[in-house]
């Protein structure tokens, strides 16, 4: 996002192109709302002249005042129609804006009435005009270091969960951690400062074969992003684990459960941890430090909540853990028999990455995560089938036993402001046999693996030849992190 300038210099002081530049990223931020340029650039330019070319103001809260004027001036359209005069109103409220702008003696603003940083309940705020429209500035409740906000554009419910910003939990899962499980070799006990300048990797880069995943800023190495991508676009090319007793067959059918269809083997980052020597800042505790980017939680069109980041993150960015209630499968499966039809567990998340390592897994050792009463940001990640643009992998932070481990999410590459946000759950649509039926797919990836609903578009549009791409995607994506839905 651009920053705000200090000076609030008029157009005058900018460089020739800046207003250009200016104007073509509040189009794209208004894209990102769904509003077309047509309908952008009119009212861009009437508040322009409005504020004098104070970019600041237009440019706060992510484009409030401009997302705010171009509703506004839609709803003037319909009152016009409809023989009311809101245009009034609309045109007293910004001059009042305007009132509020401190001048210098040639009448060029000098300051700003709202400060960066201004909470949103204190800034117009298109929500805020109409009460259906639900917001919060923080979902998080002060839980995290950044703030998460949410945006209803839509009229959407406002989301029942509680937001925790670490995983715990519910009750039979077994989960331990203990200094005495972390053995002196496989932490760095001597080491000091940041891991990351050694001029030898320490013990806790053994993992990821003797070198650290991060970067010095904290981004994935592109070496070892890639063959997480890898692992899952292409997982015939990876060993899979087989389980003598899947607790996902078991999960679908108890009685006669079907063999094991494997589990890919995953690549775990292993982050430095209490037992280590190293300080918070050292470059190999990422996860750990939780999200630092600018998340928002906004209303989509056909898949509810979903999330995007409001400024630009590069390519293998941290973004969020997923975070929810620890249970065992059969936790899992018991809350799924007890509820009812339209109140199904739609949010958790295998831990399978260690199940088929052992022949026989123990009842409270097979654990998923369910975000759907408590969770993070990460429970309104939607589903993109195989050109997301995040990835999810497994970290090892508390305890070596994999059994246990955080699912972090990382950007596969940049991501403009305001883009959504999303990951493949690696659901398998033509699973009939899945306990829980799986969501019409509207992802609008050319490789949507959604065949039904393809088929049945494609009665509509004859021209959509995109179900035979999505045949050949789907059989190259054997999930192995699946979601329940
Ligand atoms: C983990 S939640 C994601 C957040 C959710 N959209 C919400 O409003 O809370 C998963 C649910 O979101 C919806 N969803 C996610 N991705 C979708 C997609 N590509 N197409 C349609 N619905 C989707 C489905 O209802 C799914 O059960």
């Amino acid at each position: 996002m651009t920053t705000p300038q200090k000076d609030s210099k008029t157009s005058d002081s900018r460089p020739p192109n800046s207003n250009e530049t200016k104007a073509r990223e509040a189009v794209s931020a208004m894209k990102g709302l769904g509003v077309s340029l047509e309908v952008v650039k009119p009212v861009l330019k009437k508040l322009l002249k409005l504020y004098d070319w104070n970019w600041e103001l237009i440019e706060e809260d992510n484009y409030r005042t401009l997302a705010d004027a171009i509703f506004e001036s839609i709803d003037d359209r319909k009152s016009v129609a409809e023989g009311s005069t809101s245009s009034d109103m609309t045109a007293v409220r910004h001059k009042k804006r305007r009132q509020n702008i401190q001048v210098n003696d040639n009448m060029e603003p000098i300051a700003r009435v709202t400060r960066p940083g201004v909470p949103l309940e204190n800034s117009s705020s298109l929500v805020q005009r109409n009460s259906k429209f639900h917001k919060d500035n923080d979902i998080s409740r002060g839980t995290e270091k950044v703030r998460i906000s949410l945006i209803d554009e839509i009229g959407l419910e406002p989301p029942k969960f509680v937001y925790i910003p670490q995983s715990i939990t519910y009750q039979e899962a077994f989960v331990p951690f203990s200094l005495a499980r972390i053995s002196d070799d496989s932490c760095c006990l001597r080491c000091k400062g940041d891991c990351l300048s050694l001029r030898v990797p320490c013990a806790c880069s053994r993992e990821t074969g003797g070198e650290f995943a991060y970067t010095p800023k904290g981004l994935l190495k592109d070496e070892f992003l890639s063959a997480c991508i890898s692992m899952v676009l292409e997982p015939q090319n990876h060993h899979f684990f087989y389980c003598q007793d899947c607790p996902l067959e078991k999960a679908k059918n108890v009685l006669n459960p079907e063999p094991c269809k494997g589990h890919v083997l995953r690549k775990f980052i292993k982050e430095c941890w209490r037992k280590c020597g190293c300080t918070m800042d050292c470059g190999n505790r990422v996860v750990q430090r939780g999200p630092t980017c600018k998340l928002q939680v906004f209303s989509t069109e056909g898949k509810g909540w979903g999330v995007r980041s409001v400024e630009y993150l590069p390519k293998g960015s941290f973004i969020c853990e997923y975070i929810g209630e620890i249970l065992t499968n059969t936790e899992l499966y018991d809350r799924n028999k007890q509820s009812r039809k339209n109140e199904r567990h739609t949010y958790p998340v295998y831990l399978d990455a260690d199940w088929g390592s052992e022949q026989v897994l123990k009842d409270e050792e097979a654990l998923c995560l369910d975000a759907t009463n408590f969770g993070n940001v990460a429970r309104f990640i939607n589903h993109r089938c195989f050109d997301s643009n995040l990835i999810e992998i497994p970290v090892e932070i508390e305890t070596p036993d994999h059994h246990y481990y955080h699912i972090a999410f990382f950007t596969k590459r940049d991501i403009d402001p305001n883009e959504e946000l999303t990951w493949d759950y690696g659901i398998d649509f033509a699973d009939v046999d899945h306990p829980i039926k799986a969501f019409e797919c509207q992802c609008g990836s050319p490789y949507c693996r959604d065949v039904k609903r393809k088929v049945t578009a494609g009665r509509t549009n004859k021209k959509d030849s995109r179900a035979r791409v999505t045949t050949s995607a789907s059989s190259s994506r054997e999930p192995s992190y699946k979601q329940v839905h």
